[in-house]
């Protein structure tokens, strides 16, 4: 997470999703994907400034890996095919960044309106606009759905599965909001500050998000609501219930819907991202013996520490499949210094455009032989890994080398191939430029 002294910074480049959807957007049809046989659009609040943090950017616009927090979210509905449109919603000051994030990471079916002094008014505001209303009066176009999901900017980590259940029950109930156990239980105070009362917390749970509305109960429930619901509410489903009597779907969700209100909460959504993208790598061998050798003992070191490895001969044919959904590559040569195959691995990840949103791991192995038996393969120049590397990283690529020598003592061998395992596990989890080009000795 960029949060140099106390500021996010919401420029630095540009990277993409977390999820197995194609770059920019085009989702892969998944198995469990559903189909919605009617129209559903989004309402992200996103026009807040993060006090709560302490920090001077607002929290949706700071940084993880380079991607400001709210293209998370963005990426987490528009990758969900029966989702029609999606509404962001941010303070006037923030307009042309959010339109620039939109544009830099390729962001489809987004609009962007400017918020309001409160959430309740800057959700308000996406619900007119849904229905081709603006603050202003002027005419949007209007796409206006059957039914509204809101869902905070700050709250990155949505499934679709999920989404599926609050958007039908609030089709069938005019509304569904998501619900969490409370982990603390809730006490009433005296004016004097003492304990009046605590509630017993079995009885009671959080109110999260997403929630879902059909269009016409939360847009009649805005225009009822008074000021002070405007100025001091924190609850759309409250709303639906006083103003339209429409009493909501309660749907208890999976505890990835917190939301990133404190500091801490950037830390724990920087390593859940870092997380996601560190489980597997694909290892490309280039078809010798003594590479797949090495491929197939790194797979099961890897294994041990929770890493998925498949190997393959190249990234031709079927395996350009790898190109589309892998985050991480291991390049194996053996007894040759060149980086030919690398140089050729780079150009294809950019034919494939991964790099372009995404900083993308490729780990260069080189094995070489040090004993009588084997051809003693040069030794890499550590200068042409990092001219190669340095250009890769123009292209969102971090380029690493490994360097390891045969041996015929097999604890020796052993041993060498665990380091290579556990430097490749740490190079993929931390993706730090700092040690991009270095050669690094297992
Ligand atoms: N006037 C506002 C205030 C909040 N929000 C959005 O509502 C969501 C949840 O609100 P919260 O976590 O309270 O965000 P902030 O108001 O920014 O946080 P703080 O209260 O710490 O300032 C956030 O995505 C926030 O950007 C909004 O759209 N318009
Ligand atoms: O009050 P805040 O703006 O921090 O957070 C908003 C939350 O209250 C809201 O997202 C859920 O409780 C669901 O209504």
């Amino acid at each position: 997470m960029n949060m140099e002294g106390d500021n996010c910074d919401p420029d630095r480049p540009a990277h993409p999703g977390i999820f197995p959807a194609g770059e920019g957007g085009q989702s892969y049809h998944q198995p469990w994907e559903r189909s919605v046989d009617f129209p559903v659009s989004v309402v992200l609040p996103a026009g807040g400034t993060g006090e709560r943090t302490g920090l001077q950017t607002p929290k949706q616009f700071c940084s993880f890996l380079g991607r400001p927090l709210i293209s998370y979210t963005i990426q987490s509905f528009e990758r969900v095919s029966w989702i029609q449109s999606i509404v962001v919603v941010v303070a006037k000051e923030n307009m042309d960044l959010m339109t620039d994030i939109i544009q830099r990471f390729q962001h489809r079916k987004v609009r962007v309106v400017p918020g309001g002094s409160t959430r309740h008014r800057s959700i308000c505001n996406g619900v007119l606009a849904l229905g081709g209303q603006g603050e202003e009066q002027e005419r949007l176009p209007a796409d206006k759905p059957k039914v509204v999901i809101i869902h905070d900017a700050v709250r990155p980590f949505v499934e679709e599965d999920f989404l599926y259940k609050i958007a039908m029950a609030a089709k069938e109930q005019g509304a569904a909001g998501a619900i969490r156990p409370l982990v603390s239980t809730v006490i009433a105070t005296t004016s004097e500050g003492y304990l009046d009362h605590s509630l017993e917390r079995a009885r009671y749970r959080a109110s999260e998000m997403p929630q879902g509305f059909t269009y016409d109960v939360i847009y009649q429930a805005y225009q009822r609501c008074t000021e002070s619901d405007f100025d001091f509410g924190t609850e759309c489903l409250h709303l639906a219930l006083q103003y339209c009597g429409t009493n909501a779907k309660l749907i208890e969700g999976p505890p990835t819907l917190w939301k990133v209100t404190y500091k801490r909460d950037l830390a724990a959504a920087e390593s859940i991202i870092k997380e996601t993208l560190s489980r597997s790598a694909c290892v490309i061998t280039g078809g010798s013996a003594g590479a797949v050798t090495l491929a197939d003992a790194l797979q099961k070191a890897a294994g041990a520490l929770d890493m998925e490895l498949d190997v393959v001969p190249d990234l031709k044919g079927d395996n350009g499949r790898y190109l589309l959904k892998e985050w991480n590559f291991i390049q194996v040569s053996v007894n040759h210094s060149s980086l030919s195959e690398v140089e050729s691995m780079l150009k294809d990840l950019e034919a494939a455009s991964r790099a372009l949103l995404h900083p993308l791991v490729v780990i260069w192995v080189h094995l070489s032989g040090s004993d009588e038996l084997s051809v003693s393969g040069e030794t890499p120049e550590p200068a042409a890994i990092a001219d190669v590397a340095s250009a890769a990283k123009l292209r969102n690529i971090l380029l690493y080398g490994i360097q390891l020598h045969q041996s015929k003592d097999t604890e020796r061998w052993e041993r060498s191939v665990l380091r290579v395992a556990e430097i490749t596990s740490a190079l993929i989890r931390e993706r730090s430029p700092a040690l991009v080009g270095q050669l690094l000795q297992a």
